[in-house]
Order: C-alpha cells, then sequence, then structure tokens
C-alpha cells in the first residue's frame, strides 16, 4: 500500500494536478451521476445495458491478472467477467510444433484477433459467448470451451490488446500495468521453473530472443493508448481504488445511497449474490424460488431491524459478569402489500416474537396506474414504527400509495422502514423525493425498468413465482396447506 490516500489522489486528478500514485491520461473523474442522470428505460436496450469493458495490457508477468482480480475483488456485488487474449492464440501446426522454441508467442499475429473480436461483438450485445481456451501444454486451442454469459463489466486482459485499434475501441477503459523489467524477468524466472519446471536457461533464451523484444516492439509502443497507467502493477492499491471506485460511478449503482442518504443496500456477498442468481433465474422452480428468496428476505428483514432504535440494557451471565447491550424496541409492526409482501411475514414473525402485521391491498390499474382498495392497520398504529413489506420497488407507485396510507394514519414519517429485495432506481427515486425520511432497506439495486414498467434484470412476477400462480411452473406443487402462501387475491 502506497503512502497516499484515495481522496487525497481524487482531489488531485479533479483539480488537474498530477500525483504519483497514477498517471490519468482521459479518465473523466467529473462522471459521477446525479439525481436526474439515474438509469432510465432509454438507456437500456430490450432490457440490457450495455457492460463497461475494461481492457487491461501490460508485459507479460507485469501483475495484469493481480489487478484483474483486485478488481473483481472490490466490484463483488457486480457482475463482472474476465476474458484473457491468451484464450485466442492459434493452435500451433505440426510443424510449428516440431520448432515450438522458435514460435513467437509474444507476437501479435499469435492471436486470433478477429474471433475475440466477434466473441466481445456478442457480449455487447447481451448475448453469451463460448471461448475458445489454450491448452499451454499442447499448444492447441480447443473451440467453445468456455461459455462467458453478459455481464455488467468485462475486463479484457492480455499482453497485446491495445495493439489492434478495433480491440481498443471495444475499450471503455484501457489499463496498462506497468511494472519494471527486472521484476518481470524475475518473476518469469521465479514461474517458470518453480512452477512450471522449465529450465532456466532455455526460459532466459525464450526471453531475450521473444518477450524482451516483443515487448520494446509491440506492447511498449501502446502504453500511449492508455486511459491509466499503473505503475508498480498490483501493489498500486490506491490507483486500484480508484479505478474501483470510477467504474461504480460509470455503472451508476454505488452512487444512488450517496444521493438518498435514506437508502440502505445490504452488504453483498456471493451466498448473497448466489441466492440472487436462483430467485432471479426463470428456469428456477417455485420450490426453490421460495426456499432462496425466504433466505435473502429473512437477511434484509434483519437488516432493517437493525434501524430500529434501541435502549441500552445490562444483564448478568450465568459467569456472575455483567453484560452491557441493547433492548429490542417493542412497539413496531409489520405491514404487508398484498400480496407478494405476504411473503415477508413469516420471516418477521420469525424475528419479532408476536409481531403485529397489518395489510394493504393496491390494485394494478394497467400497467402503472395503483389504487388503494384495502387495509387493515393496527389501531394504535401512530405509536409504532412500521415495517413496510413489499419485496418488488418498481416504479414506487405501490410504495407511495402505501406509505401516504401510513402518513394518513399519523405514523411518523421517519418511523417507516420499507423493506424489499430489489429495488428499481426509479421507485427508489420517487419514494426518496417524496419521504425523504422513510428509509428504504434493500438487497440489490436493479438496472431500471422496462417498457412495461417491470423491474429489469429483476425476478419476473414475484407473486406469480412464490405463490405458483405463473403458467410456466404451473406444474411445480406449491404450499397450498400454508394459508400465507396462497395468495388472497
Ligand atoms: O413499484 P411498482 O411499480 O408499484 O411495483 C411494485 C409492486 O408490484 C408488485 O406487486 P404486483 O402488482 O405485481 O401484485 P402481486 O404482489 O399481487 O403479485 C410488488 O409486490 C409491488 O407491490
Ligand atoms: O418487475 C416487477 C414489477 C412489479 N412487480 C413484480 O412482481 N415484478
Amino acid at each position: 500500500m502506497g503512502s497516499y490516500s484515495t481522496s487525497e489522489v481524487l482531489n488531485a486528478a479533479a483539480v488537474g494536478v498530477h500525483h504519483p500514485a497514477l498517471r490519468l491520461h482521459e479518465l473523466d473523474l467529473k462522471g459521477s451521476m446525479s439525481a436526474e442522470e439515474l438509469p432510465t428505460t432509454s438507456g437500456l436496450e430490450n432490457g440490457h445495458q450495455a457492460p463497461f469493458v475494461i481492457g487491461v495490457a501490460g508485459g507479460a508477468s507485469s501483475g495484469k491478472s493481480t489487478v484483474c482480480k483486485m478488481i473483481i475483488d472490490q466490484l463483488c456485488d457486480q457482475r463482472v467477467v474476465v476474458v484473457t487474449q491468451e484464450s485466442f492464440y492459434y493452435g500451433l501446426s505440426d510443424e510449428e510444433l516440431v520448432h515450438v522454441h522458435d514460435y513467437n508467442f509474444d507476437h501479435p499475429d499469435a492471436f486470433d484477433t478477429d474471433l475475440l473480436l466477434s466473441c466481445m461483438e456478442k457480449l455487447k450485445h447481451g448475448k453469451a459467448v463460448d471461448i475458445p481456451s489454450y491448452d499451454f501444454k499442447t499448444h492447441k486451442s480447443i473451440s467453445c470451451a468456455r461459455k462467458v454469459n453478459p455481464s455488467d463489466v468485462i475486463i479484457l486482459e492480455g499482453i497485446l490488446l491495445f495493439h489492434d485499434s478495433r480491440v481498443r475501441d471495444l475499450m471503455n477503459m484501457k489499463i496498462f500495468v506497468d511494472t519494471d523489467a527486472d521484476v518481470r524477468l524475475t518473476r518469469r524466472i521465479r514461474r517458470d521453473t518453480i512452477e512450471k519446471g522449465r529450465d532456466i536457461i532455455a526460459v532466459l533464451d525464450q526471453y531475450s530472443k521473444f518477450v524482451k523484444t516483443a515487448f520494446e516492439d509491440f506492447i511498449l509502443p501502446t502504453k500511449k493508448y492508455a486511459d491509466i497507467i499503473i505503475p508498480r502493477g498490483a501493489d498500486n492499491s490506491v490507483a486500484i481504488d480508484l479505478i474501483v471506485q470510477h467504474i461504480r460511478t460509470k455503472l451508476g449503482q454505488n452512487d444512488l445511497c450517496k444521493i438518498h442518504p435514506n437508502l440502505y443496500v445490504i452488504q453483498t456477498t456471493y451466498q448473497i449474490r448466489g441466492m440472487h442468481t436462483i430467485i432471479r433465474d426463470a428456469a428456477t422452480t417455485t420450490h426453490d424460488f421460495i426456499f432462496y428468496a425466504d433466505r435473502l428476505i429473512r437477511l434484509v428483514v434483519e437488516h432493517g431491524l437493525g434501524h430500529l432504535p434501541f435502549r441500552e440494557k445490562q444483564v448478568i451471565t450465568p459467569t456472575g459478569s455483567v453484560y452491557t447491550g441493547v433492548d429490542f424496541s417493542k412497539s413496531l409492526c409489520g405491514i404487508s402489500v398484498i400480496r407478494s409482501g405476504e411473503s415477508m411475514e413469516n420471516a418477521l414473525r420469525a424475528c419479532c416474537k408476536g409481531i403485529k402485521i397489518g395489510k394493504i391491498l393496491i390494485h394494478r390499474e394497467g400497467d402503472d396506474g395503483k389504487q388503494l382498495i384495502y387495509h387493515n392497520l393496527p389501531k394504535d398504529i401512530a405509536k409504532r414504527h412500521v415495517l413496510l413489506l413489499d419485496p418488488i420497488l418498481g416504479t414506487g407507485n405501490s410504495a407511495v400509495q402505501a406509505i401516504s396510507l401510513l402518513l394518513e394514519k399519523r405514523v411518523q414519517e421517519a418511523n417507516i422502514i420499507f423493506l424489499n429485495l430489489i429495488s428499481a432506481p426509479q421507485g427508489v427515486h420517487v419514494v426518496s423525493k417524496r419521504f425523504p425520511r422513510v428509509k428504504i432497506v434493500t438487497s440489490e439495486i436493479e438496472l431500471g425498468l422496462n417498457d412495461d414498467f417491470r423491474v429489469i434484470p429483476g425476478m419476473g412476477e414475484f407473486g406469480d413465482r412464490y405463490f405458483g400462480t405463473d403458467d410456466y411452473q404451473s406444474s411445480t406443487p406449491f404450499f397450498a396447506d400454508d394459508k400465507n402462501r396462497v395468495g388472497l387475491l
């Protein structure tokens, strides 16, 4: 870790001052989103938003893959895929194999760049692709070896990625990992002799014959195309933090919490991403959908409860010691928005013994209009903190109807915590603008809404999938014996 803080470097960059932690060429640091620039339907094509493509180039053993890994780890709440240029090595012919030591693997002609371009074109248009794999032992290419799905962020990594202008043109951000030649050579010797068991003379021979000259002739000249040059590669964590901040800004998701301080997105983990992957998959059975939605709901409910006020409380432990803790808030209730919100009642009951739960029914008229048609709320609701339950925040119309009713019943705006599984930025914007003191707790922020006002990527019609009333899963049994799970409509 260098001795510079991220904000120090950002400030330096923002006012155009050179900072030694990174060299900025064209990085647009003024790109943070205002509320008006939040993703809208028009920014999305058939529900697909073009991925952010990052190119990471630099000499062999410069630490490119470690830089990529650090970026991926920090972007763990985004869908990120890495595509390596090495996957696009041409396989060697029998004749080339005989003279493999004379083959220049560091030359631009060693790569099937046309195939790389066609794969990237598909990924950029939101289509899954089959990527080849190159076997470093046999020097053969295996076509269609790995399926890569479209993602929010695509990282392209390789020594010669900036050599071909068509490949460069694919990239939203170009990073050059600039590591000293002696460090690269030392790493190469260590990797090839210790990890690959190769003879040191052969390694040095290849280095001086091909690797060094290719770096000077083809790789180094492409450094000028980089937007960001990272000195010291993966050791430069300040530069990597900055890059991640910039990507987040461009994706426009993290900023939502800055624009709306009432929005709380639960800290993601790979477990949470895994659960989301299952419930978002159209092929998931009703049984699995319920199981994983329930797990996620429980996490959101627990997180939401953490926003309730508390009083300090001391207890005596079995060892006779004093434990200073807190006492749960007692005056609360849940209000579920029929019917999808009812799926969240069990989790709330499991966390808050004996909690009162009221209901609100909002009727959807057409695709956008909503009308409140029924409610049954605790009589003393005005004195309570209210956990409003509805797994989907889309346009925000239903939430606005529900919250308006609660305010009519004299619930304090600051006493409302709206719990949901997924929130579209549009809904967050609408609810927060109208009710800035209502807290919104969610597990993921979505890309936006489609032309039918459905959340995308979303999970389809939540109520139908949870209560088993959707067409494509109608043969799957659901919990007809559980009155909470048979919708009330
Ligand atoms: O933010 P909005 O655009 O208003 O969308 C969100 C609403 O849509 C869903 O209910 P839906 O109307 O699908 O009814 P259901 O729960 O009965 O299936 C969801 O449970 C919300 O209530
Ligand atoms: O995408 C959406 C929008 C509203 N309600 C849902 O269940 N899904």
